[in-house]
């Protein structure tokens, strides 16, 4: 999951690309890039690390235009500390084409050979954006008849990159002269939403973006979500046309978001992210209080941050008090999508610190939204023990994470998942934990999709190892093991 926003204005755009990509900064730490388009030309700047410290006054000066998008990384194919691999990608043919992607794609090894062998196209990198712009460049190219290109051009285009692209990717793209274009994979399983505000001279002023706080904060209404295949093409001066794109499109968004990626004020496909992960504390709780029957729990304390919703609802559910023993220092990133094991298990400790006068002598109930490596989870059970607790409990309010991720989310090795090949006991040793419980699957599908009828089914491979994108088979999760650093 990375953050993307492009934006169609009638004044120019680099501040608010700039301010939009801020608000994204929980959904990529590796590297940032904003380009904008001015006239004919495209300005570009990226830079390894996060939003605040990559841009100096000078850049974003240079970024004139009222046209733009903006990128945060977080990288799950290639590598983070690679910065020819930053976001946007950039190719000059045919008009200009400059591409940001969320997502991951899952036929690169076809997709690579096809683009070198078939359609004669350099790649310069081992990113998998590089690919997806590659792919719509030479299926726009080869669309085109006379001088200039009509929408209907644009999304034939799109519907030839739904055919050959296999994976999740909800992308942005600049075509120089033409506008913006957006669009989304046929499942839907990385967000996208529309948003439209009355510009100073009445032109009508457009954003796309990864979550729905980018468009409150910068005073646009929320059009809708873009729809699975869709393709949105905007104008340079505020046309907006829109085109299903895809053969059979299904809404199958990424049950990860509502867990832990986005953040909790966003509106994702008409799930509110907050109210998701009350419900999941709800279901949790219930779940708790059918399986820990007998069990003494004193207080029940969330990890800060993602989990706080969900634990507020286990105590008030279980009638047990709630309380806040963990700090965090607002300083540290999120560790989960840092790289490298060794940062992250560091982070954990400089991230948290315990305050024992909320442990001594207490059976603790520990409510985090996850565990995925237990990378936080084994730290916290021994801050915990330190700070004089009589016994740790700990809950997940997802179900145990058995499979890679190969849709946007960097877990690509099944042995780095605590919970592959484990039975919760084995977890629980692993952990150091007195107890140890999971939201089961069909509780999380209950609890995300509750209320509403547009979303009906879950992207979920990470719980089950039932892949709906692509031809994710042992094969290929053996050779994703293989060549992606986690
Ligand atoms: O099992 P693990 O591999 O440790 O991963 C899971 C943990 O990582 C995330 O926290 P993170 O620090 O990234 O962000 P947060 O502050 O938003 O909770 C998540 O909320 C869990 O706490
Ligand atoms: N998390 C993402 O969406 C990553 C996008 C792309 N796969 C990259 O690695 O840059
Ligand atoms: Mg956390």
């Amino acid at each position: 999951m990375c953050g993307i926003v492009g934006i169609v204005s009638s004044e120019p755009v680099n501040q608010q690309i700039y301010d939009s990509l801020l608000l994204l900064q929980h959904r990529g730490q590796d590297s940032t890039g904003i380009a904008t388009l001015d006239g004919d030309f495209f300005h570009m700047v990226k830079a390894k690390g996060q939003v605040r410290e990559a841009y100096r006054t000078r850049d974003m000066r240079s970024l004139l235009g009222n046209v733009g998008l903006g990128h945060v990384r977080y990288a799950t194919r290639g590598s983070a500390a690679a910065e020819e691999e930053a976001q946007p990608f950039y190719v000059g043919a045919p008009y200009g084409i400059i591409l940001v992607h969320n997502g991951n794609l899952t036929n690169t090894r076809e997709l690579t050979a096809d683009l070198y062998n078939v359609d004669r196209r350099h790649l310069n990198t081992h990113s998998d954006t590089e690919l997806l712009l590659n792919v719509l460049a030479n299926e726009l190219q080869a669309g085109i008849t006379g001088l200039s290109l009509d929408k209907k051009q644009v999304f034939d285009a799109v519907s030839r990159v739904h055919e050959r692209v296999e994976g999740s990717y909800a992308a942005i793209a600049l075509i120089a002269g033409h506008g913006l274009l957006a669009f989304r994979d046929p499942y839907g399983i990385r967000p996208l939403v529309l948003g439209k505000r009355s510009g100073a001279n009445g032109q009508d002023e457009w954003v796309v973006a990864s979550e729905s706080l980018v468009l409150e904060s910068g005073g646009y209404e929320i059009v809708r979500d873009v729809e699975p295949g869709e393709a949105i093409l905007i104008s340079p001066d505020g046309w907006m046309y829109s085109q299903q794109c895809a053969k059979n499109p299904r809404l199958v968004p990424c049950a990860f978001e509502y867990i832990y990626l986005a953040r909790p004020d966003s509106v994702l496909d008409g799930i509110s992210v907050y109210d998701a992960r009350l419900r999941l504390g709800d279901v949790l709780a219930e779940e708790i209080a059918e399986q820990l029957e007998g069990v003494e729990i004193d207080v029940v304390m969330p990890i800060p941050d993602s989990a706080r919703p969900s634990a507020m609802q286990v105590a008030q559910k279980l009638g047990i008090e709630y309380r806040e023993g963990f700090f965090k220092n607002r300083y540290v990133g999120r560790t989960f999508i840092m790289p490298g094991q060794a940062v992250r298990k560091k982070s954990v400790r400089q991230k948290l610190n315990a305050m024992s006068t909320e442990f001594k002598g207490k059976n603790v109930l520990i409510v985090d939204d996850s565990i995925v490596r237990g990378t936080t989870s084994r730290e916290i059970v021994e801050m915990a023990r330190s700070a004089g607790a009589k016994s740790v409990i700990f809950a997940s309010a997802a179900p145990p994470v058995v499979s890679p991720h190969v849709y946007g989310i960097n877990m690509p090795s099944r042995a780095e998942l605590i919970a592959h090949g484990r039975e919760p006991s084995e977890i629980a040793e692993a952990l150091g934990a007195d107890h140890l419980i999971y939201l089961s699957v069909e509780g999380m599908n209950r609890a995300i999709m509750a209320g509403q009828d547009r979303v009906t089914e879950l992207e979920q491979s990470c719980f089950t190892g039932e892949y709906i994108a692509g031809s994710v088979d042992a094969e290929y999760l053996a050779w994703v093991e293989a060549t992606q650093e986690s």
